[in-house]
């Protein structure tokens, strides 16, 4: 275990590059390898998400390597040439990669067996079984569908409309990779937009995706078989992991910092309107475009913030961040209420009791529901602090109580940082060269 203890930090400053977006470096990996030719990703985030995929894609046939320099190089396979795996395939603990690389074993006439971790293997599959049989692949798995399961290839996969059930880029992304090997056109249907990497990445390796609105929602499809040429992919700063040093920022009394070249796709920047509605001093300079996706410098300073409503609608463009976004709202002025949260109980932990029983812990009131949190925010500088949260292979539960620990009367501590890993290897070092003092060691206190 790799005990982290967060204490009371002010001041916090500089200029941090925070680590390559983890949906885009999947994906540039996954595409990579069903192209042709060569791709070269620069800014790969090497978290061990990222790394479960690139080495399930070895093991399906694919060439994936890390240059001296930092830049992955994939040699692609072309669509459907990916072979049987050996041995087990072993998503660690990437949802991610599991539903995204089912999707494409989807449409590959081939078997394989595949599992996770703890957090993992308690994860809803079943939301990708079900469009995938459509598609003609057939999987036996235990009761709901979870890991391990052993998936079949359709070895000729229809293409099919499919209405999402749930608002989930992973979903869409695994109906729209199964279509990829499927002759015609593979709609998903999807009730509220999602992250749209897959469709900028697929076009910028030549296929055909066309976004069109339908009568509740969007459709987004895909025509198969298309030649995918491998291309160069420069990944910007993971807006998620941003999140982190962000709200340390605005709740450590005189912070000022800037986090450059970090995406700001307007499907994932619900967190960066929440906060600025709340009062938050955020500036995004620098707008531009990278490699087909919108990046921009952004600056944070601390602020007195207030209590807010979110609207439920607004959940698919920040649903990794109400972890952290709790934490800004128990250190706001007043009552914040998240709503339409119930995707936030299948993430790598149940995160809406783990963020409710954690302030609690940490002296904040919160009522939690079903699928709604309501946070009765303490004022800057009166979170009490004091407890030891249990991350439960959680990251963004690990990094979003750190965060709080810095703005606490009283240390927080993380009873094992290591799932940190999985998306922000360097996340405690980035934060000690800001001024935060994150430690490792021991805390008596409160478990929550
Ligand atoms: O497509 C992706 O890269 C992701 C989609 C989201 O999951 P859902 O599709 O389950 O909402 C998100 O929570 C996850 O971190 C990454
Ligand atoms: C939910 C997450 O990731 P995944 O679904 O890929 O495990 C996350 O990173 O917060």
């Amino acid at each position: 275990m790799t005990r982290l203890v967060a204490h009371s930090s002010t001041s916090l400053s500089g200029c941090v590059s925070v680590p390559g977006d983890k949906s885009i470096s999947h994906r540039a990996l996954i595409f990579g390898a069903l192209a042709v030719g060569e791709t070269r990703v620069e800014g790969l985030l090497e978290g061990e998400d990222v790394r479960a995929t690139a080495r399930v894609l070895s093991q399906l046939g694919a060439e994936v390597r890390r240059n001296v320099d930092g830049v992955w190089q994939v040699f692609g396979v072309g669509i459907g040439g990916l072979h049987e795996p050996a041995d087990l395939l072993d998503f660690g603990n990437s949802g991610t990669a599991a539903r995204l690389l089912l999707g494409v074993l989807a449409g590959h006439p081939l078997t394989a067996f595949a599992t996770g971790d703890a957090s993992l293997r308690r994860r809803p599959m079943g939301r990708i079984v079900e469009p995938l049989k459509g598609m003609g692949a057939s999987f036996v798995a235990r009761s709901g569908g979870r890991l391990p399961l052993a998936i079949t290839g359709a070895s000729a996969p229809a293409p099919q409309t499919y209405r999402l059930p749930v608002a989930s880029a992973q979903v869409k992304s695994a109906v729209l990779l199964a279509g990829l090997a499927a002759p015609g056109d593979t709609t998903a249907l999807e009730p509220e937009p999602t992250r749209d990497h897959s469709e900028r990445m697929l076009r910028a390796f030549g296929a055909d995706v066309r976004v069109e609105a339908a009568e509740d929602g969007r459709a987004v499809t895909v025509t198969g078989q298309p030649e995918l040429m491998g291309t160069a992919v420069t990944v910007p700063g993971d807006p998620s992991s941003a999140a982190f040093p962000l709200v340390a920022g605005l709740i450590c009394a005189g912070s000022d910092l800037t986090l450059p070249n970090v995406g700001v796709n307007p499907l994932r920047t619900g967190l960066f309107e929440t906060l600025t509605e709340m009062g938050a001093d955020l500036v995004l300079e620098n707008r531009r475009e990278l490699a087909g996706e919108p990046v921009a410098d952004l600056r944070v300073r601390s602020s007195a913030l207030t209590g807010i409503e979110v609207p439920p609608a607004r959940a698919p463009a920040m649903i990794d961040e109400y972890p952290v976004l709790a934490v800004a709202a128990a250190c706001a002025e007043g009552t914040s209420v998240f709503r339409g949260l119930g995707e936030l109980r299948v993430k790598e932990s149940d995160r809406l009791t783990a963020v409710a029983r954690g302030l609690a812990a940490c002296g904040v009131a919160v009522e939690e529901t079903e699928d709604s949190l309501t946070v009765h925010g303490r004022g800057p500088g009166r979170v009490a602090g004091g407890a030891e949260i249990k991350a439960d292979l959680d990251h963004r539960i690990a990094m979003a109580f750190l965060v709080l620990g810095l703005a606490g009367q009283a240390p927080v501590a993380i009873d094992d940082a290591r799932t940190i890993e999985t998306s922000f290897p360097a996340f405690a070092d980035l934060m000690r060269g800001l001024g935060a003092d994150i430690r490792a060691g021991e805390m008596a206190g409160e478990t929550a």
